[in-house]
């Protein structure tokens, strides 16, 4: 079977179920078929389907189909909440390979990086709901036997905006958490990636969270900029790039809504001359080429101290030629599309860029260079030499980002001190991009606001309340 027959029998296999908007518990089609953007098949640059924005309308019947089962869902212990968000969990893994199929038709990922994703989703859902129970506020002691106590209480409606690099772990790495501590959430995926929201609203549904709790809108910057504004809305948990990052904050300040801020990164890796070499090289690929090297935390600026750079170039080289490039829905593939032909022109143009650059380089600094300090989203890595300890952590430190880092040494004491001066959310030794859900994950610097994952996160969809009780008589000064 050739490539295109293979392409096509995926696209049959896994055919396109819509209306792919939810709320009130079940999928409801937009108002208007005005505006619809098509949404395509990275691998074939086929239509997948035509996505009508959700307009005002729409977005207020989802909020307040939300404010509806919040006032059920908040009432209900940790323990019970934690009992559905189980149940989902086993659904999902039930139905894990079909889910990762149409990741990778609206994605372009790998199967074998989709089916990691679908694990790492359903992995998420297991840990926040062992977390539900476990919330508990503090009890104070004050003078004259008064006591106080804290209830950690949820926020109500949150929103969260995805991005289209991870669409159904973003979604639930948002409303995991969020349904735990007793919120309800209206989620809205990039529109070039929409289909797993709405099989996760699904799921959620079957596994017995009220009609309501979860709910998806599509649309873009307009059905976005809706959701930030609503007055239902208590919180806003965005993932994406710094520019519509910022946008999302300022209108989330006009209603003095808590954000959550997942932006992108330019992060440095340091490979120390007394690495294990074949390790440092392994990392450097894992830090750059997964889903096609569009991952916010990516380890872009590749720092090797200069003895070792002439083997860990060849090295990095060879291995990187060899990527199996093709098929995203085959098991043997290892790099599969870029989410769109804009999304390649863009990658191609700073890969020209700099060519050209490389070219006068004696006028421009390595560091200097524009693919080195722009977020390019695609399988772009960036090596430079460096001599000491000191000049890298400069130069690994001079960027407006700071969403991860990473370090290849085997000097115990120079790893933890690396790691310590690096300003980043995150810093991996020995490896890279080994997140995990019980880790906390956010950035630095304009890298973004807020952690996700880990008991981090409750902090974010939890407000503390304080009980002061009064024991004994008012002592009034009146
Ligand atoms: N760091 C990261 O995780 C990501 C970084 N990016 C970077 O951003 C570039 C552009 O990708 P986009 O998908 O256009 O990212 P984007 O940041 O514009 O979009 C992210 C999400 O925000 C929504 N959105 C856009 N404008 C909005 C507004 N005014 N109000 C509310 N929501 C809004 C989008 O519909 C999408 O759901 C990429 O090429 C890449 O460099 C993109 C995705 C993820």
């Amino acid at each position: 079977m050739n490539l295109i027959e293979t392409l096509s029998r995926s696209i049959h296999q896994h055919h396109l179920k819509e209306p792919l908007n939810f709320w009130c518990g079940a999928r409801v089609q937009a108002r208007s078929a005005g505006n619809a953007e098509p949404v395509y098949e990275p691998a074939t640059g086929r239509v997948l389907c035509d996505l009508p924005p959700c307009g005002a309308e729409e977005v207020d019947q989802a909020v307040r189909s939300a404010h509806a089962a919040y006032l059920k869902w908040s009432r209900l212990s940790g323990m019970e909440r934690g009992r559905v968000l189980l149940e989902a969990a086993r659904i999902m893994r039930e139905r894990l390979v079909d889910i990762a199929k149409v990741e990778v038709v609206n994605n372009g990922k790998t199967l074998t990086e989709a089916k990691g994703n679908i694990h790492m989703a359903v992995q998420g859902i297991e840990y926040f709901a062992g977390i539900a129970p476990t919330l508990a506020g503090q009890h104070i002691q004050m003078p004259g036997g008064c006591f106080a106590y804290t209830r950690r209480e949820p926020l109500g409606v949150c929103v969260g905006i995805g991005a289209w690099n991870f669409p159904l772990v973003l979604a639930v790495m948002k409303s995991a958490p969020a349904l735990a501590c007793g919120n309800a959430m209206v989620y809205k995926p990039s529109p070039m990636a929409p289909i797993t929201a709405v099989i996760l609203a699904e799921i959620y549904k079957e596994a017995g969270v009220p009609d309501g709790l979860f709910n998806v809108v599509q649309g873009g910057a307009e059905t976005g900029s809706l959701l930030c504004h609503h007055p239902m809305v208590a919180k806003v948990s965005f993932t994406g790039s710094v520019p519509t990052g910022k946008k999302v904050m300022e209108m989330a300040a006009k209603g003095v809504k808590q954000v959550t801020l997942e932006l992108g990164g330019k992060s440095p890796l340091i490979i120390f001359k007394d690495c294990e070499l074949e390790n440092a090289v392994k990392g450097a690929l894992m830090a750059n080429f997964l889903t096609q090297g569009q991952v916010c935390c990516n380890g872009t600026r590749v720092y090797v101290q200069r003895d070792i750079l002439p083997q860990f170039l060849e090295e990095v080289v060879k291995r990187t030629k060899a990527i199996a490039v093709g098929d995203p829905m085959l098991d043997g593939t290892r790099m599969g599309a870029l989410i769109s032909r804009p999304q390649l022109d863009k990658v191609l143009g700073f890969v020209k860029e700099a060519q050209k650059q490389v070219l006068v380089r004696y006028f421009i600094h390595g560091d200097d260079m524009t693919c080195v300090k722009e977020e390019i989203f695609g399988p772009v890595m960036s090596v430079m030499p460096f001599d000491t300890e000191e000049e890298v952590l400069q130069r690994a430190n001079n960027t407006t980002f700071g969403l991860a880092s990473g370090v290849f040494t085997r000097d115990v004491a120079r790893a933890h001190r690396v790691a310590e001066n690096l300003q980043a959310g995150t810093c991996f030794i020995n490896n890279y991009n080994t997140n995990s859900v019980v880790v906390p994950f956010g950035g630095y610097k304009m890298s973004g606001i807020g952690k996700e994952n880990g008991q981090a996160v409750i902090e974010y969809y939890t407000q503390l309340k304080t009980v002061v009780v009064e024991m004994g008589d008012v002592q009034s000064l009146f």
